[in-house]
């Protein structure tokens, strides 16, 4: 499938975009190791959160899918799950993979993960190696690369691990993983990251203790099912709060949107860079905060992006290179080299498809730079690579020429509908397939 744009348009209206894809694989992880029925409502039914949902049924949960969104999950308790025959697919989700590594470990059975192409050159060593020394045995590919067979039967030994990079999926595998660790799991890292997992674990009765940096929990506790209401994923409506911030006479009201502090480096940085962008109804529903943001064009700036808004924005970054290119004058990204690391080398692709639009940027090895200039047409390789496609898709609203974004099948991984949804809000959107 490929998207063509047709250059200008602006984007108007209101939307709820589709569940947050962190909280949905977390939703059948904790729902299906929990006592009792869990209820979620706002799933995100993409192809990463629904490759979790088949792991977990490959297990033995029944999970049951009824109208949009909604999910019932039968728990079957910390130590119900049952080997399954086949491996498990994650397909693109290195979240998926990550966090089941973590449970699997713990586990009296033994299993196979596996995942598409993207995901099989993706880096596990980041987690096969704390594991290890939890006492797990992870068999890997070269370069600690998917499929991974990971023993069952193994005792689990309570660690502190300091994290050798900012990430909330390593951070998150080490703690599942002490949830069948004999004593107390620690971890402490670099930067604050997403802290959906102790959330919901918290709102599943576990504590989790975090004091001094310190992230911990105890071994051998039980969760207790409860119902979950998933947020919009602050992740797909970035697309939108940039497609309106560069786009005259935008004005968009994005409703129900994830506003957890560890998510939102996207509206600080568009703010930082000039956008117009406020937030209202402020709320917290299961244990996240929510908002209703609205976003109206205004001009850009370019600027130095903070080292510390890295973390929360990780995953807004394809978008925000896009602001930049819009943007007057030049911006800096530094401190970013796990883009490298995604779906897609993300600093590699988008310098590939800027380039391509006539936009100069200046590759570095943890970043790049930005100059903002008037984006031309072209052809554009996603590197099948969700955010890069909808990234490019966005920039059509100031593209002198048409832009054909190839290989976009891959958007249904995290945000199913994105063409339907664009094209209602102004996108000049049209799909034809490859
Ligand atoms: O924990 C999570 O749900 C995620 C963590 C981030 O990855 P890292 O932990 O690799 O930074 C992010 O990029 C990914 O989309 C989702
Ligand atoms: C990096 C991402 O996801 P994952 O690591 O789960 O594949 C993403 O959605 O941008």
């Amino acid at each position: 499938m490929r998207f063509t744009l047709s250059p200008g348009g602006n984007i108007r209206g209101q939307v709820r975009v589709p569940g947050d894809k962190s909280i949905s694989h977390r939703s059948i992880m904790l729902g299906a190791l929990a006592e009792g029925v869990t209820r979620v409502s706002g799933f995100l039914e993409g192809e990463d959160a629904l490759a979790t949902l088949s792991a977990f049924r490959a297990m033995g949960v029944e999970i049951e899918r009824h109208s949009a969104g909604e999910v019932v999950v039968q728990g079957v308790g910390l130590h119900g799950l049952e080997a399954s025959s086949a491996a498990l697919d994650l397909g693109n989700a290195g979240t998926g993979m990550r966090l089941l590594c973590g449970l699997m470990a713990g586990q009296s059975f033994d299993c196979e993960l596996t995942g598409d192409a993207s995901l099989c050159s993706r880096p596990m060593g980041r987690v096969i190696d704390p594991l290890t020394l939890m006492g797990a045995k992870i068999d890997a590919q070269a370069g600690g690369r998917p499929p991974l067979k990971i023993s069952g039967g193994r005792a689990l030994q309570g660690i502190h691990y300091d994290l050798p990079m900012a990430s909330a999926q390593v951070k998150s595998c080490v703690l599942l993983a002490g949830l069948y660790a004999d004593g107390r799991t620690s971890v402490t890292e670099p930067a604050p990251t997403r802290d959906h997992t102790e959330r919901m674990l918290r709102g599943f009765g576990y504590p989790v203790e975090r004091k001094n940096g310190v992230i911990s929990l105890e071994g051998g506790g039980c969760l207790e099912a409860a119902d979950i209401d998933v947020p919009a994923d602050i992740s797909s409506a970035a697309f939108f709060l940039v497609a309106a911030s560069i786009a005259p006479g935008s004005d968009l009201l994005l409703t129900h949107v994830g506003v957890n502090p560890t998510r939102t480096g996207v509206i600080n940085i568009l703010r930082l860079m000039g956008a117009d962008i406020t937030l209202s109804g402020q709320r917290e529903v299961g244990g996240e905060p929510v908002a209703d943001i609205r976003v109206r064009y205004a001009p850009l700036r370019g600027i130095e992006i903070p080292e510390d808004q890295v973390p929360p924005a990780i995953d807004e970054f394809p978008a925000l290179f896009i602001a930049a290119a819009c943007a007057e004058g030049r911006t800096v990204l530094r401190g970013a080299e796990e883009l490298r690391v995604k779906e897609s080398d993300r600093i590699a692709a988008m310098a590939e498809g800027l380039t391509t639009l006539g936009i100069e940027n200046d590759v570095l090895d943890d970043g790049i730079i930005i100059e903002g200039g008037t984006l031309a047409g072209g052809e554009i390789h996603t590197h099948m690579d969700h955010r890069i496609a909808m990234s490019f898709a966005i920039a059509g609203l100031r593209a002198q020429e048409p832009i054909v974004v190839l290989d976009c099948d891959h958007v249904a991984t995290s945000f199913p509908g994105f063409d339907v949804l664009a094209s209602e809000l102004g996108l000049r959107i049209s799909v034809q397939a490859d």
